[in-house]
């Protein structure tokens, strides 16, 4: 049995266009692994196939050897494949440790307990601590997040989705709309990471993928162009001139 996420054969068609072609890899546990590629190349709909948004065409997704594939996006949730939050799902007015305490009470099943302060579940509110700690959110906790930065925003998001408890990861572009004084946060947040997680970072910003990556996958036109080290890629030549310019390397 493979430990972790095994896709194999994986496509999908949207009419006449194939926007996943034969896709088959490996995402293990403790994998820190980026997705990349120029726009439309089928990195947003790959993540959308493993979370269950989009059906596939054909093609099979393990999650520790057990098919996905009939698994609702809320199930497949409960089973360890999230995605990260949107900014747009945080609740502005709550604080940040409110925030988190409700994917946790969500997840326990105990959402009766949402207008109360769970100080009576001292096991959760260790939790919140120990997420807050990880993200070095601690000095925020007790802030609206209407009032944070943007990139404090982020790391927010990424501690709902550790709140779920999650064994495949996927970061969806979590540097995008950071301004470059806060890309930091989110370079050591990712670092901090559980290490027996498996991350799939789908991101554009090349330096983020090299500081984060030990692993790239290359997607062109819904192919794998290239799966392999951050050193492999740079000296790609098609890769080079195909996504990264030629000034890289
Ligand atoms: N629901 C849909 N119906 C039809 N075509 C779609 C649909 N979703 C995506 N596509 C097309 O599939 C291709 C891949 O899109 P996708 O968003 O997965 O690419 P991407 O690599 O994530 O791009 P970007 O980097 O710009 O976000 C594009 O040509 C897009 O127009």
């Amino acid at each position: 049995m493979t430990s972790g996420l095994a896709v194999h054969g994986l496509s999908k068609n949207f009419g006449g266009l194939q926007v996943a072609r034969n896709l088959t890899l490996s995402l293990p546990n403790g994998a820190r692994t980026a997705l990349i590629g120029p726009n439309g190349a089928g990195k947003t709909t790959f993540a959308n196939l493993l979370t269950g948004v989009l059906k596939p065409t054909s093609g099979t997704i393990l999650l520790n050897g057990k098919s996905v594939g009939k698994m609702s996006e809320s199930e497949r949730v409960r089973a360890g494949i999230a995605k990260t939050f949107q900014i747009t799902n945080l609740f502005r007015d709550l604080t940040v440790r409110e925030n988190i305490r409700l994917p946790i009470l969500e997840r326990e099943r105990r959402t009766n307990k949402v207008f109360c302060h769970s100080d009576g579940i001292p096991e959760l509110e260790c939790e919140i601590f120990q997420l807050l700690e990880d993200l070095a959110l601690t000095p925020l906790a007790d802030k609206p997040v209407r009032g944070l930065a943007y990139g404090q925003q982020r790391l927010v998001e990424l501690a709902l989705t550790l709140a779920l408890k999650p064994k495949v990861l996927i970061l969806d572009e979590p540097a995008a709309g950071v301004p470059s004084t806060e890309s930091h946060l989110i370079v050591q947040a990712i670092k901090r990471l559980p290490a027996d997680l498996s991350v799939l970072i789908i991101e554009h910003d090349m330096q983020l993928v090299f500081e984060v990556a030990n692993r790239i996958i290359v997607l062109v036109n819904g192919a794998i162009l290239l799966d392999g080290t951050p050193q492999e890629v740079i000296s790609n030549r098609e890769v080079r001139e195909l996504y990264l310019g030629a000034d890289h390397g």
